[in-house]
């Protein structure tokens, strides 16, 4: 069927929901195209002087529907005119300090794990579960948080989430001994899990429609400026000979009190106040976050759909087997979990985790400057997801998402390709110590160093001339510290540098370069949409009732995956190699490319409660297509059947 067709049974609700305005049907030659009756005085005005005509008149479907983009344009260009007041950016801006946490207390521990291991003698496995405790505590506490929302709402559960990371801060910088630091990263966790899904929540519901998108990426700005923070403090206090990483760790209580102070004076979120009834309250806060703009219709749509979905939602039962029985909600919760399993599986965290080592392999030999340069890694990250934030409302969340993914998926290719030619050209072990006590063991048995590598009980030990490789071996690494070997050149710092280098999980090789460009690339594509895009879009694609549970499961997904990912990775590498594990991020990404390109709408200046619509047919039926004439439509398939939402030069498609 043509998409320019549009079938006679239509849902009138789901389409004046989608576009949050009344609309009409016109019959056009057996053809039928929806075009939208002017309601607001801002509509009709900026209408008129576009020439449109909104009387129905007989027009072709192509020139109907363009109009119906003139005037959706002019209509939200006049939105936009309307004076945003500032109180909504403090209010991101405080929300977001969450967003900051979470990047900072992710990202502050693989520094602060240097120090820790070596003055708290840790061992390989309280190292893991030091680092892997924060981020379990953060899935189970996303799904809690889905219940504390629906119950105290978003500013409550910010309050605690802030609570949270302030205690978990001071316990952690005090602590006596590895117990307590468990405690303290048990604590951040609840904290990070909350604050992940209530923020982004919290955001989407206060801005108006035109920012939304901006304001919640804003969130992830944070995060990724809270990680590129904690790679800066990282770097400052390893100089420290005691204690550093009490500093590292207790930091985060000073953005953690900001926040709470902060929120004992911002208001709860209008949606939240609306359906629990408390509708005086919410017209105070709308008016109050909408400065100088007319707050009734917006609160009148807020209202209608509440009424609305509380008929649609019906049934008993837990939120999340009624969001599972009911059709829209259950493709929003595939949509928006599939989202953040993809985020995850593209490896973007091993990617940061390994950036060190990469620069290592570049011939970055000194660990300090390794450690200062993998700052410049979270750098790019946060550099390009303000790239995202510009774009987010320009693009659009589906351009975006899947310019990104497939970016994503070249760049992680290319990772792999530079692994693979590294491997194929891996440097071979020229020196098999005679001496049987040492000639003994599994490591010396390596004829080359990538085996060797790869085996995370050996190291390789080598001096060259120039590029030239002199001599070379495979040892043993030190149990207590994988920077020098058990035994031999490699074990003395003082001869190492001088005589020998000693490369622990790389192999010295004349492809680095491929690898860091590789690196860079996927820094560039992954960071403007696949890291925002997910929680951006899950704050926005669920009814008001499905919300907090929702974006609760949604963060969940994302948690989990992050710690499966980062915890089989080492392993990944050991049995299919670097490239392996890289072509295999690589395919996953192919993967989420098709995933987003069949089941993500565009939700880019729709009001929350518009978007609910767009998922009440089958997934995987919104988009833009070409038209007959050449054209690109913007097509929704509501019901079985498909509506144009606009019809715009290819130059000019929304
Ligand atoms: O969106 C964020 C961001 O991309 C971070 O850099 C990453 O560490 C997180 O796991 C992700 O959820």
């Amino acid at each position: 069927m043509s998409r320019k067709q549009v079938d006679h049974d239509y849902n009138l609700r789901s389409m004046s929901n989608l576009m949050g305005e009344r609309w009409k049907k016109v019959n056009d030659g057996g053809e039928r195209s929806l075009i939208k009756a002017p309601s607001s005085a801002s509509i009709s005005s900026q209408g008129a002087s576009a020439g449109v005509s909104t009387a129905g008149a007989p027009a072709a479907a192509s020139s109907s529907s363009s109009s119906t983009g003139d005037l959706e344009r002019a209509a939200r260009k006049q939105f936009q005119q309307d004076v945003t007041p500032g109180f909504v950016y403090v209010l991101a801006v405080f929300s977001a300090l969450g967003g900051f946490l979470f990047g900072y207390d992710t990202g502050v521990i693989s520094g602060a794990m240097l120090l820790l291991k070596r003055e708290l003698d840790l061992s390989a496995l309280w190292q893991e579960v030091l680092i892997s405790s924060t981020v379990a505590a953060a899935a189970l506490s996303a799904l809690l948080g889905g219940f504390l929302n629906g119950l105290f709402g978003r500013r409550v559960c910010i309050l605690l989430a802030s609570f949270f990371f302030t205690v978990g801060g001071i316990v952690l910088s005090t602590a006596p001994g590895k117990e307590v630091l468990l405690t303290g990263r048990l604590i951040v966790g609840v904290g990070l899990g909350i604050a992940s899904m209530t923020v982004p929540v919290y955001i989407a519901e206060a801005s108006p429609p035109h920012l939304r998108g901006q304001l919640v990426t804003v969130n992830t700005l944070f995060i990724t400026g809270g990680q590129f923070t904690a790679s800066l403090i990282d770097g400052a206090f390893s100089y420290l000979k005691h204690d550093g990483w009490r500093y590292m760790l207790g930091l985060s209580v000073l953005p953690a009190m900001l926040q709470f102070m902060g929120f004992l004076f911002l208001p709860e979120s209008p949606r939240w106040l609306i359906q629990r009834g408390l509708t005086q309250k919410a017209r105070r806060v709308l008016s109050q976050i909408r400065g100088n703009q007319n707050i009734d219709e917006e609160y009148d749509s807020i209202k209608n759909s509440i009424e609305e979905e509380e008929k649609d939602s019906g049934g008993d039962g837990p939120v999340i087997w009624r969001m599972l029985t009911y059709p829209p909600t259950r493709r929003a919760l595939f949509v928006g979990c599939g989202l953040q399993m993809f985020q995850q599986l593209s490896g973007i965290n091993t990617v940061m985790y390994y950036s060190a080592t990469i620069l290592q392999m570049s011939g970055v030999r000194d660990d300090r400057l390794a450690i200062w340069l993998a700052g410049l890694t979270a750098l790019t990250n946060f550099l390009f997801t303000l790239l995202g934030v510009w774009l987010v409302e320009r693009v659009g969340r589906r351009k975006l998402s899947l310019g990104s993914i497939l970016g994503t998926c070249l760049s992680l290719s290319l990772l792999a390709f530079g692994f693979l030619m590294s491997a194929q050209h891996s440097p071979p072990v020229t020196f098999h110590p005679l001496d049987p006590a040492m000639a003994n063991t599994t490591c010396s048995k390596y004829p080359l160093c990538e085996p060797c590598m790869l085996d995370p009980g050996c190291g390789f030990c080598y001096s060259e001339n120039g590029s030239a490789l002199l001599t070379s071996s495979c040892v043993p690494v030190n149990k207590a510290s994988t920077e020098h070997a058990a035994w031999g050149r490699c074990s003395n710092s003082s001869l190492m540098s001088e005589q020998a280098y000693w490369a622990y999980n790389y192999c010295p090789t004349s492809y680095s370069w491929l690898v860091l460009l590789g690196l860079v690339l996927y820094l560039a594509a992954f960071a403007p949409g696949m890291g925002p895009m997910p929680w951006t879009i899950n704050s926005e694609i669920y009814p008001l009732w499905a919300r907090s549970t929702g974006n609760a499961w949604a963060a969940g997904v994302n948690w989990t995956f992050n710690i499966l990912v980062s915890l089989t990775f080492l392993h990944l590498a050991q049995y299919f190699t670097y490239y392996g594990a890289f072509f295999l991020y690589s395919s996953l990404a192919l993967l989420g490319f098709i995933f987003i390109y069949g089941c993500l709408p565009e939700t880019k200046g729709r009001r929350l409660e518009e978007i609910e619509a767009l998922f009440e047919n089958q997934l995987c039926s919104c988009g833009v297509s070409d038209s007959d004439e050449g054209r690109q439509v913007e097509y929704i398939r509501v019901k079985g059947s498909n509506y144009h939402l606009s019809d715009n030069d290819a130059s000019d498609v929304d």
